[in-house]
């Protein structure tokens, strides 16, 4: 894939899900994906590695939940993993601080990596596990705690509550979208309230995914 078609296809990616970055975004995102390449030949970071689906799946996937990240001061990634969705959305939203965790040192290694190569400020990369215990762990509390693949939707609302600020929100992404009276009930079992749920399909392939929001009652 050459840079003319990756700055086209990210455009209209971002105009298909209906949402705008800044003019510097589109390179910054061409230098994070030419190290996600560099040291996916090193370390397992993601089985992603194609251009065209690191566009679509990694990049675009990230910035499909700009709605739901909007306008939040800090932003918590747990199982960041090569930093998806945290870094597209630290990216996009420079203003934001943005801690992103992960339970394997090596892939925090290039959370780190990329974060100085792209001169990121308020960025961190923490190498913690997450397991309900934030001041143990040594993970911040946020305003905003977002996964991807990370855990399925039950256990993720048992863990994420604890990661939040008072006030603050939880964000999970969802391969397989679940209906609303499922995302209610099972914030309800847990003190949570189901702020929002969106279906929206990944631009070129049309793969479905949802996003839901819920906040601590
Ligand atoms: C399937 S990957 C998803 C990575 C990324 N969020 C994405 O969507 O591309 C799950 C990640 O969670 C990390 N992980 C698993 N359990 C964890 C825990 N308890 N605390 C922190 N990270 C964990 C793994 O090391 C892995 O990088």
């Amino acid at each position: 894939m050459d840079n003319t078609r990756f700055f086209d296809q990210l455009q209209q990616g971002c105009q298909t899900l209906g949402v705008s970055v800044g003019e510097d975004v589109p390179a910054k995102l061409l230098r994070l994906m030419s190290e996600l390449i560099k040291w996916n030949a090193k370390v397992n970071l993601t089985a992603i590695t194609e251009p065209e689906e690191v566009l679509e799946k990694h990049f675009l996937d990230s910035l499909a939940v700009l709605p739901e990240v909007e306008g939040a001061s800090s932003l918590l990634d747990l199982g960041a993993g090569a930093g998806f969705p945290g870094l597209p959305l630290k990216l996009a939203r420079p203003a934001m601080a943005v801690t992103l965790v992960d339970a394997v040192g090596k892939k925090v290694g290039f959370l780190k990596a990329a974060i100085a190569v792209l001169g990121m400020k308020e960025a961190r990369g923490l190498h913690a596990r997450a397991e309900g215990q934030p001041e143990s762990e040594g993970i911040p509390r946020a305003e905003l705690l977002i996964a991807r693949a990370f855990m399925d939707l039950p256990d993720w609302l048992n863990l994420a509550p604890a990661y939040v600020q008072p006030g603050g929100r939880v964000v999970a992404m969802l391969g397989k979208a679940q209906p609303d009276t499922e995302l209610h009930a099972r914030a309800g079992e847990r003190g949570l309230r189901l702020v929002s749920a969106r279906q929206y399909r990944l631009p070129f392939s049309r793969a479905e995914r949802q996003v839901a929001v819920f906040s601590k009652v």
